[in-house]
């Protein structure tokens, strides 16, 4: 029998090999797996895309014939069912495993629970939960996508001591620190969509990828209404990252052309909100959206119940000015007892920075 302490070390190597593809398994989850045999690894895997073999898999072709009567290590519930791929149960039954350690129970209805019960009515023994809170949280945008039929919206700003994100002239390059440029790379890079509104576009000219980041670039979405947007900019560079313009019907046909020629794609919609754009992404598969707007377009969308996490980088500069924009515009409260208080509240230093973040 293994100790907790191997349990957990193992559990955590799972996490390792599921982070390997960050940004690439949506709407599946990241998941990783390892295999042992007598006190030694006998096989690893990790779930690299939708459509492909789940990580059990993977680690049970690396095992071969080792892999029976071994211990199975995997960062999320073996499933029961047949989608893209076939039963991952099946297939750990079928190699003659004899123990399967399971860090969280899949939240997907057509598994949650039935794999575990599969596998004990196999003869095999089961346990679950090791590891269980960074198994949910790297899987947090799953779990809620699977939850809620919803990307996890996260809003991310950048702001000085004085709750500034630019000052009065609209100049906001840069608030913060190299460090914490970098994290949002990295975050980045682990989002399937970064959304900007008409007015981030035509005063920073984003390029909203992952820059020196190993790593996918997310899709990049501009939220505008009227198209009112400059027929050059960084986001039309599309050999480098896809670019998604998702505007109003009937507006500015003329660069809605040019944008397409360049290879953006262009959606028109009745209405361009946040809740109908978190719908369209929803359907095509996406679970993170990354939120890098102004105040108002974050506003409307905390207001449409599309934002369920906030991660605010304070920098500990002073710029002043009673017109500066802020981070998040008008939500319609009076009143400091009906401000948004958010939960799950933790705090890190990033270099010269503080990085405060929270849930919704
Ligand atoms: N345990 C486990 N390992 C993986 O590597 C996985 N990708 C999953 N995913 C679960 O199965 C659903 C997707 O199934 P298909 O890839 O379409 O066959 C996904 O929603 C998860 O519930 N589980
Ligand atoms: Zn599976």
């Amino acid at each position: 029998m293994n100790s907790p302490d191997f349990d957990q070390q193992m559990m955590q190597r799972c996490l390792q090999l599921a982070r390997q593809a960050l940004g690439q398994t949506s709407p599946n989850p990241l998941v990783g797996s390892v295999i042992v045999q007598n006190g030694e690894i006998v096989g690893e895997g990790f779930h690299p895309k939708a459509g492909e073999p789940h990580a059990e898999i993977f680690a049970l072709r690396q095992a071969q014939e080792r892999a029976k009567g071994a211990t199975v290590y995997v960062s999320l519930e073996p499933c029961n069912h047949y989608g893209r791929t076939p039963p991952c149960t099946d297939a750990l039954i079928a190699a003659g495993v004899s123990k399967v350690v399971v860090g969280m129970v899949d939240p997907n209805p057509l598994v949650s629970g039935k794999g575990v019960e599969k596998l004990q009515e196999s003869g095999i023994e089961v346990v679950v939960g090791v590891e269980e809170s960074a198994c949910r949280q790297l899987n947090e945008a799953f779990i809620h996508r699977i939850l809620h039929h919803q990307p996890l919206g996260i809003l991310k700003y950048a702001m000085t001591l004085d709750g500034k994100i630019a000052a009065t002239t609209g100049h906001s390059a840069w608030i913060t620190g190299t460090a914490s440029r970098q994290l949002v790379h990295q975050v980045r890079a682990a989002c399937d969509a970064v959304i900007v509104g008409g007015n981030t576009l035509r005063k920073d000219n984003p390029n909203l990828t992952t820059h020196e980041v190993a790593g996918v670039n997310p899709l990049r979405v501009v939220m505008s209404k009227t198209l009112d947007l400059p027929s050059e900019a960084n986001l039309w560079q599309t050999d480098i990252a896809s670019t998604l313009v998702i505007t109003e019907r009937t507006r500015n046909s003329k660069l809605q052309a040019q944008l397409r020629n360049r290879g953006v794609e262009v959606i028109e919609l009745a209405s361009v909100t946040p809740s109908g754009v978190m719908q369209l992404l929803y359907e095509r598969g996406l679970s993170s959206v990354l939120w890098e707007c102004g105040g108002t377009l974050a506003a409307q969308a905390i207001a449409d119940g599309v934002i369920q996490k906030i991660m605010a980088f304070i920098a500990p500069k002073i710029i002043g000015g009673t017109i500066a924009p802020c981070p998040i515009g008008d939500l319609g409260l009076e009143k400091m007892t009906q401000a948004l208080a958010l939960q799950r509240v933790t705090l890190q230093q990033i270099d010269g920075d503080i990085l405060i973040e929270g849930y919704l």
